[in-house]
């Protein structure tokens, strides 16, 4: 029997994928075997030794301290992709909601409560509606910063809104690119994306990198009528300089859903409560992607859309499964072997992958490892984690 503690609201169409009859799923558990979260803030969190993984069900895993789990021989995946339409459907919102006064329109109508006669009102309404006037966003200029799963659906949709669209992306995938419309335009630097932009919007990872990447500097560059949208995390802009932006202003709006209470009350900024993801579609795919990639895992040892340890994965053909994971450094997987063969045990398939410091093994053997051998094996230099499925 797994037992998974989950943190956060999981849809229960992801926590239906186990099977109860191998699997308990609960919200606390001392020595659960994996872990199944979204934005929890695990950098506090006490993780037992238990733990084998931990599944994201979501994007971004900067609330994880993957490099720590990754010494401990703890897989961290997240589900690349599966809540991006909810974020693209948000930033269009966005796009809307910042060009156009919809909000304030909608709150003067509303406050009308002293008004009987339709006829008077409807004369006022037309009257006064001019306060409320906007801009289209077809004919605009929209710079991305960041094309992978997000950026992409984002930047092809603006394009399909009559944008002129500028991405920028040092790192892009082969995959996104293939993805991203042809119409939408590399820039080399963020620099003069920012300068040409109406509006601008962030999809990157909150990784040091890009730690600030929207600064008081680069702020110097945009245009004193753009939106800034930041949909990505607190951390890629530092929000006191655009602030200070606004203040001066040499930036137009800011919309963002990781607010700070400094923003709290300017109605040159469109707030809110981190809900890029919070629709039924995308909870659900992500929750029903990352239960899988857990399965897989931990019943076969496999590893799909991990952000620390190498993608692995090998069919079963019978026989006895051994994993383990090691510093990737030389020897260590030879002196496994030599350790199967000192017990006669026959090897019918393996595979051995590496990423950066660490690497993972499978090895399917002819018959069943003993808990003497487990422990030879975990007795290896360099050697992390083993498991036995
Ligand atoms: N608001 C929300 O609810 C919500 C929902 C999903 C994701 N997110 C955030 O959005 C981020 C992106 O999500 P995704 O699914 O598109 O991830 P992704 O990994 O598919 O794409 C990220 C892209 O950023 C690029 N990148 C990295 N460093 C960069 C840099 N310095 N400059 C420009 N580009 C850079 C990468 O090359 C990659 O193409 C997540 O990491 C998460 O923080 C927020
Ligand atoms: O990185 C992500 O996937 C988003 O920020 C969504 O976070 P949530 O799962 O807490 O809504």
């Amino acid at each position: 029997m797994f037992k998974v503690r989950t943190y956060n609201q999981i849809s229960a169409k992801g926590l239906d994928r186990f099977p109860r009859e191998n699997y308990e799923i609960a919200s606390e558990f001392n020595t659960p075997d994996a872990i199944l979260l979204r934005s929890q803030k695990m950098h506090d969190e006490v993780v037992a030794d238990s733990v084998k993984a931990v599944a994201r069900a979501g994007a971004g895993v900067n609330n994880i301290p993957v490099a720590d789990y990754t010494h401990r021989g703890i897989v961290v995946f997240n589900t690349p992709g599966a809540n991006a339409n909810a974020v693209k459907e948000l930033v269009a919102s966005s796009l809307f909601l910042s060009s156009r006064d919809i909000f304030g329109g909608m709150s003067y109508v509303q406050g009308l409560t002293d008004m009987t006669d339709a006829g008077e009102m409807a004369k006022l309404l037309e009257k006064q509606k001019k306060q409320f006037a906007g801009c289209e966003v077809a004919g605009k200029r929209l710079g991305v910063v960041g094309l992978g799963a997000i950026g992409a659906l984002v930047a092809n949709m603006a394009v399909e809104l009559g944008m002129e669209v500028f991405g920028y992306d040092p790192a892009i995938s082969v995959e996104a690119a293939w993805r991203l419309s042809r119409r939408v335009q590399k820039m080399e630097n963020l620099q003069s994306l920012l300068a040409q932009s109406d509006f601008i919007t962030l999809h990157v990872p909150a990784i040091d990198a890009t730690h600030h990447m929207i600064n008081a500097e680069m702020l110097r560059c945009v245009k004193p009528s753009a939106t800034l949208l930041n949909f990505a995390r607190e951390e890629v802009v530092d929000v006191d300089a655009v602030i200070a932006a606004l203040d001066e202003k040499r930036l137009a709006k800011y919309v963002t859903d990781f607010p700070v209470p400094a923003l709290l009350g300017r109605p040159d900024v469109l707030l809110m409560p981190h809900i890029g993801a919070s629709t039924a579609e995308a909870e659900e795919n992500c929750a029903v992607m990352a239960a899988d990639q857990l399965m897989d895992y931990l019943e076969n040892g496999n590893i799909r859309n991990s952000v620390n340890f190498p993608a692995t994965k090998m069919e079963r053909n019978g026989g006895y499964r051994i994993t383990f994971c090691n510093e990737n450094v030389p020897r260590v997987l030879g002196h496994v072997l030599s350790l199967l063969a000192d017990r006669d045990l026959n090897v019918i398939d393996m595979v051995n992958q590496s990423r950066d410091d660490i690497a993972y093994n499978i090895i399917d053997v002819a018959s069943e490892p003993s808990d003497e051998l487990l422990a030879a094996i975990r007795e290896v230099d360099g050697v992390v984690a083993v498991r036995s499925l």
